[in-house]
């Protein structure tokens, strides 16, 4: 018989994997969520099969049931599964950014017939709900796991076979592992952006043009301050006292920092300058890991309509496929780079060979 997978919270992560399970399953799926317009959405563009509003009803009828809504609501939905009965067994993972009080809220359901498997899978974008959406998202990402103990072997191989079809490649992890190896990669990363934004906001009252001057290194390091703030204030306070310990640990590498201005002290700058670099660029080599795995290919090219097109066009005619294209920096009759992240070496190799023949100027990712 078709099994029944559940979705509750039909946004970003929720409604892609939702898209995802579409693809490569048979699966009856299920859409919850508190957003009227979001059931509609995804009804009306099949993302799912069936919506309901009523949480408590659609849990009995799931086989396994994934709850993506942002953390804090995700934890008042465990709770609210500690009071419901199911006569079947059912299987629930959630998706969210940190582990550690999930998994504690899980603990208290008691019944003999739920399993539940922390999840949280390492790719998302600035962007939010079901709109944004993607059947790819996940696609060469990690994605954690954290069973615990009495998890059992078969439940565990239930939810990764759910997960194939997203090609992400699953990392079991324990839930403080997780929360302090996200904090350091992902959750402080975006303060520290933000609050870089708010440095070039105070500082534009002396210089107007200061967003004039935002060119590639800001807009790089900054693209994640335009992310979901509900759903980052909401990480922050779960993952309070790993965010406050890192908070301290920066206050005094600053702290550092500025001595050694201070003491004029150019070579210890340079050392922390290059080891940062170094560092830096070993993320990028070809394993997988919280930064994708891909080969990217620089092209200069002008800021002139249908630039752009070009450049894909030729790939595309030696049906070479891009993962990502990024501008780094364009303004209007400048050259600018054009980054193109491709899937593999020899598709990185044959895409520079290629634009050096139409008259490119390129650089590869070393
Ligand atoms: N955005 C990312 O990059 C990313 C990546 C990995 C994991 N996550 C995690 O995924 C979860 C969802 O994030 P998102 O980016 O999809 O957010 P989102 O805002 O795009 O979607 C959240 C959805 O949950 C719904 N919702 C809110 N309260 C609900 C409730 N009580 N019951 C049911 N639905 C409810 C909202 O209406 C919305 O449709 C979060 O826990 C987040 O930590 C996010
Ligand atoms: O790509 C982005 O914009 C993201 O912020 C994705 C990102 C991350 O920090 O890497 C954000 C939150 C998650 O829990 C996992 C992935």
């Amino acid at each position: 018989m078709t099994k029944t997978v559940l979705v509750a919270g039909l946004g970003l992560i929720g409604g892609s994997l939702a898209i995802n399970i579409k693809e490569n399953t048979d699966y009856h799926l299920i859409g919850f969520d508190v957003n009227s317009q979001t059931l509609d959405y995804s009804l009306k563009n099949r993302i799912v099969d069936e919506v309901v509003t009523d949480f408590k009803k659609a849990v009995k009828q799931a086989d396994i049931c994934i709850l993506a809504a942002p953390v804090s609501k995700t934890i008042e939905l465990i709770d609210q599964l500690k009071h419901i009965v199911v006569d079947k067994p059912l299987l629930i993972t959630d998706v969210s950014s940190v582990k550690k009080p999930i998994i504690e809220a899980a603990s208290g359901i008691t019944s003999d017939m739920i399993t539940f498997i922390g999840g949280h899978p390492m790719a998302g974008s600035h962007k939010k709900g079901i709109e944004a959406a993607k059947g790819h998202l996940f696609e060469n990402a990690i994605y954690i796991l954290s069973p615990d103990d009495s998890c059992s072997s078969k439940n565990l191989r239930e939810l990764e076979n759910l997960l194939k079809g997203t090609r992400s490649t699953i990392l079991k992890l324990d839930p403080t592992e997780h929360d302090e190896m996200t904090s350091v990669i992902s959750h402080f990363p975006h303060l520290i952006a933000s609050s870089l934004v708010h440095q070039a906001k105070k500082w534009q009252k002396k210089h107007v043009n200061i967003p004039t001057l935002a060119a590639g290194g800001f807009r790089d390091i900054t693209r994640i301050a335009s992310s979901n703030p509900a759903m980052w204030q909401d990480i922050f306070f779960q993952n309070k006292s790993i965010i406050q310990d890192l908070l301290e640990d920066w206050v005094n590498e600053m702290t550092d920092l500025k001595k050694l201005l201070e003491t004029d002290d150019k070579i210890s700058m340079y050392q922390y300058l290059e080891q940062a670099r170094e560092y830096r660029d070993g993320l990028d080599t070809k394993k997988k890991g919280a930064i994708p795995s891909f080969y990217d290919v620089y092209v200069d090219i002008f800021d002139q309509t249908g630039a752009l097109l070009k450049v894909v066009s030729l790939l595309a005619q030696k049906d070479i496929s891009i993962k990502n294209i990024e501008i780094l920096e364009m303004r209007e009759g400048i050259t600018g780079v054009l980054r193109l992240s491709l899937l593999s070496q020899k598709d990185q190799i044959e895409s520079n060979r290629l634009l050096i023949e139409n008259g490119y100027e390129t650089m590869l990712q070393e």
